[in-house]
């Protein structure tokens, strides 16, 4: 039987690093006899220009129908000015929230070949590999209330609410036992408890959990001090779980650890498996259209798809493999080029991937 795997490039730099991941499934599917079937469908602005909104019903039924979503990004500055209900960034909320995907996986995990594009020193990143468990249905950017209002004096207030129920804590923390079992055994949940009560709540949870998983080292680290631990010593975190904001945030900046965000993939899970997968980037609107953004997070994420939603593991590994089989031959888009290596286009770093095979 086929799987059917819905396509969303979305808008900015997404449909051309998506053209490059499809063409890499498609040549896994070659080797590998997996019976893809592809859909493509729209997210973002891209919709918003055909239909109206971020993200239709249908839509979002049309890919909770398929057995896995890859999608690009959304957001651009031609949306920029539209009302915030209509804004692309909401179809992505939508369709995170609408499929349930609260599990959302970022492995930050450096390349040897590139040792040197990394932000930091290489001695310190070397053989970094670590996960990033961000709650993605949640928390702040999904609390009510939110809005802006008019105080009676005329002046205007912004707010937003972070909100998590036991029960959504209690689901996240038990995806990043579980991964931290599978791994090197450490987690480290990263909240503002000093400050935050949600986080008091989110903390407790992680500490009644503990027992249950007495072979995994839990630690509690406040979200300011794991940024700055991140760019010191990140090397000391294996697993790190915490809410949406802060994982939003800290996954970009593990992102420049392993040489750029267009080299961090990530997958997006619900309770039965079922996973949108797609870079931890944005569109890039300011190199969208110039065949220069990095596929490879992309690419990567389809792999992450394979292995994570359709049980392809081999066909997974083998596009992992190409990949670091690109960075052997010396091939780096721009954001990851560094003297002596050959700087190559999108398209050409997605056409060496294949040739990898
Ligand atoms: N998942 C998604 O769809 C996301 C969408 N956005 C949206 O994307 C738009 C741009 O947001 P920004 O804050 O600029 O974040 P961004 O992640 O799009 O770009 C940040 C910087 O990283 C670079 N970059 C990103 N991906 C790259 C790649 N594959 N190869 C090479 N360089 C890459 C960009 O050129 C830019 O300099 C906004 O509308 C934002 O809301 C932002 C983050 C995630
Ligand atoms: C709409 C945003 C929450 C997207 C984003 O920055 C992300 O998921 O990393
Ligand atoms: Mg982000």
């Amino acid at each position: 039987m086929s799987k059917k795997i819905m396509i969303l490039p979305g808008d900015g730099i997404g449909p051309e690093i998506v053209e490059q991941a499809v063409a890499v499934l498609k040549v896994a599917d070659e080797k590998f006899g997996l019976n893809l079937e592809f859909t493509e469908g729209l997210i973002g602005g891209a919709s918003i220009d055909a239909h109206g909104e971020p993200l239709t019903d249908a839509e979002l039924k049309n890919a909770g129908e398929c057995d896995a979503v890859l999608l690009g990004a959304v957001g651009g500055p031609k949306w920029d000015t539209l009302d915030r209900a209509i804004r692309p960034e909401k179809g992505l909320l939508k369709i995170r929230s609408g499929l349930g995907l609260y599990a959302n996986l970022r492995p930050a995990i450096l390349y040897p070949q590139l040792a040197e594009a990394s932000s930091l020193k290489p001695e310190v990143v070397s053989g970094l590999d670590i996960l990033i468990v961000r709650e993605l249905t949640g928390g702040i950017y999904f609390g009510e209330p939110r809005g802006i209002k008019t105080l009676e004096n005329g002046e205007k207030q912004g707010y937003n609410t972070y909100v998590y129920k036991e029960s959504e804590i209690e689901r996240i923390a038990r995806t990043a036992f579980e991964a931290a079992q599978k791994r090197g055994g450490k987690l480290c949940s990263v909240d503002k408890a000093n400050v935050l009560d949600v986080t008091v709540l989110w903390r407790e949870v992680l500490d009644r959990l503990a027992p249950e998983y007495p072979d995994v080292e839990l630690s509690h680290m406040y979200v300011d001090n794991a940024a700055m631990q991140l760019v010191r010593a990140p090397k000391q975190f294996d697993v790190m779980v915490t809410g949406n904001m802060f994982g939003d945030i800290l996954s970009d900046a593990a992102a420049m650890l392993t040489g750029s965000i267009g080299m961090l993939p990530s997958a997006s899970m619900n309770e039965s498996g079922f996973g949108l997968y797609e870079p931890c980037h944005g569109s890039a609107p300011d190199i969208a259209g110039q065949g220069v953004a990095n596929p490879l997070a992309t690419i990567l994420s389809a792999a992450m798809m394979l292995r994570y939603s359709l049980d392809m593991g081999e066909a997974a590994a083998a596009i992992e493999a190409a990949v670091s089989k690109v960075l052997d031959q010396g091939l780096r888009t721009a954001d990851i080029y560094t003297e002596g290596s050959k700087k190559v286009s999108t398209a050409e770093m997605g056409a060496a991937v294949v040739a990898a095979f």
